[in-house]
């Protein structure tokens, strides 16, 4: 992420924040949307559940091309996510990445409480949901029982690597998250690796990765130096000690024989899924999982909460960038009365605004 925007680390300690704008989702949209309120002077605060910027656009095409970009013939998911990031650069807004929006509630004085998976707290005049698809999470194994070691021996995301330091691992995947934390636990290299495993197992439905070609080969290197262990088959059950603890899981092979595989933690990899989440318990109406919202404002059902991009619906809605960029300028306009009542909006073209020009520090044009 660009350095120059302001991420917020600590923010769950700083108390209640106050704030004109809170963005849900940190895609193409959400971030458009910051600019989009930059230009009317409001300063947003946007939260996303992934560790970064860019939605769809980063998590499931980073590389793609996309062809409908008015004025960029060709942009690839990575390079728009990366323009955009620059395009609000001068606007300030603050980042809370890596942290889910969970409640949203409506006050006495008109505001709304806002927070997150992460403690971090908001008050709020408007709330822009940009949540497209939902909020990504990741896939889980699916075996009886293993809700209980979730977070103790079966993990999902790797917070503190050092956790796993000495352990034998199993490593369930075939992307390129499995192959990667399976080579670096496997470690060993002349330097010493801090979090080196004892042992590392890596464990894929079939014998063929959906990764980079050079992990693919390492890992392999690693199998035929004993470094590692490679075993094709699927998580089928669990093995408890009487204390209840994970000693180890069961897995049946291609050959339909269930092994038991010793392991001290479960490291699981399968990719990571959008769900709406928390945000249909929101009171907004919805229509088939998207929120209603008015062509106007493309404000929902709440006043105060506007929904643009992929998560909202109205008749003749397409789900593109495009119609989510149009979708954040009218619902900029449209908060400014709650936002600030007092203010009178004129459209302003960002050509000949001497306001954004001293934001963004350039000169006024003349015009002969
Ligand atoms: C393979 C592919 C190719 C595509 N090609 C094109 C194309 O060529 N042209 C085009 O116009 N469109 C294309 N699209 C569609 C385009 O990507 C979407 O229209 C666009 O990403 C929508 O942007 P968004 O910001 O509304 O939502 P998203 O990109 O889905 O971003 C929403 C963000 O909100 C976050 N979020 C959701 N709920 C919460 C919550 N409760 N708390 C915190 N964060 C939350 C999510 O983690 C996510 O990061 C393509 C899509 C795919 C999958």
């Amino acid at each position: 992420m660009d350095p120059q925007v302001t991420q917020a680390t600590s923010s769950a300690s700083a108390g209640v924040i106050e704030t004109d704008a809170v963005i849900v989702g940190a895609g193409p949209v959400g971030l458009f949307q910051v600019f989009e309120l930059g230009l009317l002077e409001i300063k947003a605060h946007i939260i996303d559940s992934l560790a970064y910027p860019g939605g769809q656009c980063i998590e499931l095409y980073p590389d793609k091309p996309i062809y409908d970009i008015p004025a960029l013939p060709v942009v690839t998911g990575k390079e728009l996510t990366d323009n955009l990031m620059k395009q609000i650069e001068p606007f300030g807004a603050t980042f809370h990445l890596g942290q889910e929006v969970t409640t949203v509630e409506k006050q006495e004085d008109g505001r709304f409480f806002v927070a997150t998976s992460k403690g971090t707290q908001f008050l709020t005049k408007t709330i822009f949901i940009a949540g497209g698809v939902g909020s990504f999470q990741p896939r889980t194994l699916k075996v009886d029982g293993i809700d209980k070691h979730e977070g103790s021996q079966v993990h999902y995301r790797v917070r503190k690597p050092e956790q796993f330091a000495g352990k034998n691992l199993l490593i369930v995947g075939g992307g390129d998250s499995a192959l990667d934390w399976a080579l670096n636990f496997c470690g060993g290299n002349e330097d010493g690796n801090p979090h080196k495993a004892e042992s590392v197992i890596l464990l894929h439905r079939r014998d063929g990765f959906r990764a980079a070609p050079a992990s693919v080969a390492k890992m392999k290197e690693l199998c035929d130096n004993y470094e590692m262990q490679f075993i094709v088959g699927q998580v089928t059950d669990l093995d408890e000690a009487e204390d209840g603890a994970l000693k180890g899981v069961k897995v049946t092979g291609g050959d339909g024989v269930t092994r038991v595989v010793p392991c001290d933690q479960v490291l699981v990899f399968f990719g990571l899924s959008p769900k709406l989440g928390p945000i249909a318990e929101w009171g907004l109406a919805l229509e088939r999982k998207q929120i209603l919202v008015d062509t106007e404002k493309f404000q929902t059902s709440v006043p105060g909460i506007f929904a643009v991009g992929d998560i909202n619906t109205y008749p003749g809605k397409k789900k593109l960038i495009l119609s989510g960029f149009h979708e954040a300028a009218l619902a900029a306009f449209g908060a400014m009365p709650i936002i600030n009542p007092e203010k009178r909006v004129h459209l302003q073209y960002t050509t000949t605004s001497p306001k954004l020009h001293k934001v963004l520090g350039v000169e006024t044009p003349v015009f002969d």
